[in-house]
């Protein structure tokens, strides 16, 4: 693995600061066509374009409950108390986000009341990968922030090349999501937000996927709400000479693993020495995986080791890049950790490894890539919630305040605003 000595404004850095895939002209123009198929030609483009893209046999989108009830039957034992836990520790985890979503209200001096009120979203769209992997946690990490907000109905979209796969049928089975269509990509986006013949458009289409998905999404924006840009996964790990080499080796091809070769997985270090001894162990990782080719490309893109003269710079420069998920394996972790600013997920310690997050602790997996973390939080209970202003004025506010509102309307040039609030006084 690359080792590359850097200031906080090198060009490697910049360089990394831009990673991302950079959707082509030739990208944009086959989503929007994709998009505008589907938008036009509904259920039989949506379902066309499933055959070509996402190993869909027949004509039926939609996966009856059955279908799920049965392959969900095949899951293991020991897969089914994994999956079963881990959607527990989401719904507590996220059960603590509803602390902050509880709304308010409060009376002003003339006996008006102003609040604010927190209402679900009625129907969302979960887009749930599967061109190169299968993901059962992302169903789990999609779908439990929605239930946990109370969300009426829920959509789950996922390609799988060969057909849906038990564990992610299992998944949906114990959080009671029945509506699912197996599609992925650009056309999954325009069902969920245009729908289609027996499917409903949604109020908001959230998840992960690759750059097809995330165009589509952005392409979507205003007719539906979308999450933020999930794309491929990134990892950067902070690391001294206290930490072991070959779990940070392990942890950064964590994340170069998933597949679509745009991934990044960095590192930072204080030290020459911990900088050669961790490439030393990526490369003998790499050299014995069964996917070495895949790994190769990644590291060559967005794999590098960035050696720093101090943790000041460090610091700057990991929150300059803002990564998905950033690990601090350095010996005063915790305090490190409070300077970050930008990342959607911190891992502190060396026993946080990122797995761990993917899998299992609690908080979402799914998170802001691309260095989005400077302004996208992780997705939450809050993102399935919208807010609503309340304004209940009592006769002796509107006494109070009329002459004031009908100066500003008037002023606005809007005769019948001020007219309306007049004619009350
Ligand atoms: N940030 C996060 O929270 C998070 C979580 C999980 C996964 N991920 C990322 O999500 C991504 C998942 O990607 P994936 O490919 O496995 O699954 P995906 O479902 O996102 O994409 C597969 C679909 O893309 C479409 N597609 C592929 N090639 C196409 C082409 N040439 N023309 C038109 N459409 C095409 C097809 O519809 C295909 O079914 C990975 O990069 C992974 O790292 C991110
Ligand atoms: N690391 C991914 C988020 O970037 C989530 C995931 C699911 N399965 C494995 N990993
Ligand atoms: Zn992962």
């Amino acid at each position: 693995m690359k080792i590359i000595k850097v200031k906080q404004n090198s060009q490697e850095v910049d360089r990394i600061c831009a990673r991302g895939v950079a959707p082509t002209e030739e990208i944009h123009q086959k989503v929007k066509k994709i998009l505008e198929d589907v938008r036009t030609g509904g259920m039989a483009k949506a379902v066309e374009y499933a055959q070509k893209f996402d190993g869909l046999q027949g004509k039926k989108l939609s996966v009856s409950e059955s279908q799920i009830a049965k392959l969900a039957d095949k899951v293991s034992p020991t897969l089914a108390k994994a999956l079963r836990q881990a959607i527990k520790n989401a719904v507590a985890f996220h059960q603590h986000e509803l602390n902050d979503l509880k709304g308010f209200s409060f009376q002003g001096k003339n006996g008006e009341v102003l609040g604010q009120r927190i209402r679900p979203m009625r129907r969302v769209g979960l887009y749930v990968p599967g061109g190169a992997a299968v993901y059962p946690s992302t169903v789990i990490m999609n779908a439990v922030p929605a239930l946990v907000a109370g969300v009426d109905e829920i959509v789950v979209t996922t390609p799988a090349k060969d057909g849906i796969h038990p564990s992610v049928a299992f998944v949906l089975r114990e959080l009671g999501i029945s509506e699912v269509y197996h599609i992925g990509g650009a056309q999954a986006i325009a069902l969920l937000a245009y729908g289609a013949k027996g499917v409903e458009p949604v109020d908001k289409i959230v998840g992960p996927g690759n750059v097809f998905a995330a165009i589509a999404k952005k392409e979507v924006f205003g007719v539906v709400d979308i999450d933020m840009i999930a794309g491929p996964s990134e990892i950067l790990v902070l690391a001294d000479s206290s930490a072991d080499p070959d779990f940070v080796a392990a942890d950064l091809l964590s994340q170069a693993e998933h597949g679509s070769g745009f991934e990044a997985a960095l590192c930072i270090t204080d030290n020459m020495d911990t900088a050669k001894m961790i490439s030393e162990c990526v490369d003998e990782q790499v050299e014995r995986s069964l996917k070495k080719e895949l790994l190769e490309k990644v590291l060559e893109n967005f794999g590098r080791i960035l050696v720093v003269k101090d943790w000041f710079d460090g610091v700057a420069i990991a929150n300059r890049i803002a990564p998905e998920h950033l690990e601090i394996m350095t010996r005063e972790a915790e305090e490190l950790s409070q300077s970050i600013v930008n990342a959607g997920a911190v891992f502190i310690g060396p026993w946080s490894s990122e797995p761990v997050g993917d899998y299992f602790a609690g908080p979402d997996h799914v998170l802001p890539t691309n260095g989005t973390a400077r302004f996208s939080s992780p997705l939450g209970v809050y993102d399935f919630v919208k807010r609503m202003s309340v304004i209940q004025y009592s006769q002796k506010a509107i006494l109070k305040n009329g002459k004031a509102i009908a100066e500003m309307a008037n002023t606005e040039g809007f005769f019948h605003h001020a007219q309306a609030v007049l004619k009350r006084l």
